[in-house]
């Protein structure tokens, strides 16, 4: 079948994941969920009593884990040390601490490797995240900044997550993880080449759809 990798990245609650998935099964590609990578990591340095504030005792953590990511769009797995964490990682106490590692260059370094090693070995692949479309896989066939206003990423995040978490929740783990995210990895405004989807006045098929486009105008 023919090699066609798609980068997807941007902020929290654009869609990222959900769109990602279904253009996965659309193009039949497998997917990658990178944030799922960070945040399975993440479990496991609080699960160990790692000292998130300790740079090098995070990215030794992150170099010695043992992680495993289905890559089905239609089944969501994440194992680390055998251990199935695919719920756990969603918890909003996860949300909170990811930033920790996510800044952490030494750990990041570690997930870039690991991630490029996936995407070599699935030449369908839609992979998404913060960073995919430059420096995980700049030379990706199609690249795409998936955005959305905060006020619609933050009502959808509320959506998803029952109607939970406070406004001041949301506002934490939406707006105030990306201020923090956005200092080591662009992904807020398209670096050159890449397209931007703005989802904000979009429905979720009609933004799949405007995927596909611009998958379509960048491969041919
Ligand atoms: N265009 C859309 N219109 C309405 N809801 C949407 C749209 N796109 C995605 N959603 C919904 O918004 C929620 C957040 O989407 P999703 O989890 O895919 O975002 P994300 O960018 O991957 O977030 P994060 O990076 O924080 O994991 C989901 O419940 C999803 O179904
Ligand atoms: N390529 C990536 C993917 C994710 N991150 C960080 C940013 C988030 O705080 C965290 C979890 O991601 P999410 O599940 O919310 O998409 O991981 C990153 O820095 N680079």
């Amino acid at each position: 079948m023919e090699r066609l990798v798609i980068a997807v990245d941007g902020p929290s609650g654009s869609g990222k994941s959900s769109v990602s998935k279904e253009t996965a099964r659309r193009l039949d590609a497998v997917y990658l969920d990178t944030g799922a990578m960070y945040r399975a990591v993440t479990w496991h340095a609080l699960d160990a009593g790692t000292d998130l504030s300790d740079a090098a005792a995070v990215a030794d953590a992150v170099r010695a884990a043992d992680l495993e990511i289905s890559t089905d769009p239609d089944l969501e797995s994440v194992k680390i040390h055998g251990t199935d964490v695919t719920e756990a990682i969603r918890e909003p106490f996860v949300s909170e601490a990811v930033s920790a590692v996510a800044t952490n260059l030494e750990a990041r370094a570690e997930l870039v490797r690991r991630q490029r090693e996936i995407i070599a070995a699935n030449p369908r692949i839609v992979a998404e995240g913060r960073d995919i479309t430059t420096v995980v896989a700049p030379d990706a066939d199609a690249r795409i900044l998936l955005t959305a206003s905060e006020e619609a990423r933050m009502r959808r995040r509320g959506l998803q997550l029952g109607g939970t978490q406070s406004a001041q929740d949301l506002q934490r783990q939406v707006v105030a993880r990306d201020a923090k995210d956005s200092t080591v990895s662009s992904f807020l405004i398209a670096s050159d080449g890449v397209a931007t989807v703005d989802s904000s006045d979009l429905d979720f098929e009609e933004t799949v759809q405007a995927v596909l486009a611009a998958v379509t105008a960048q491969s041919n």
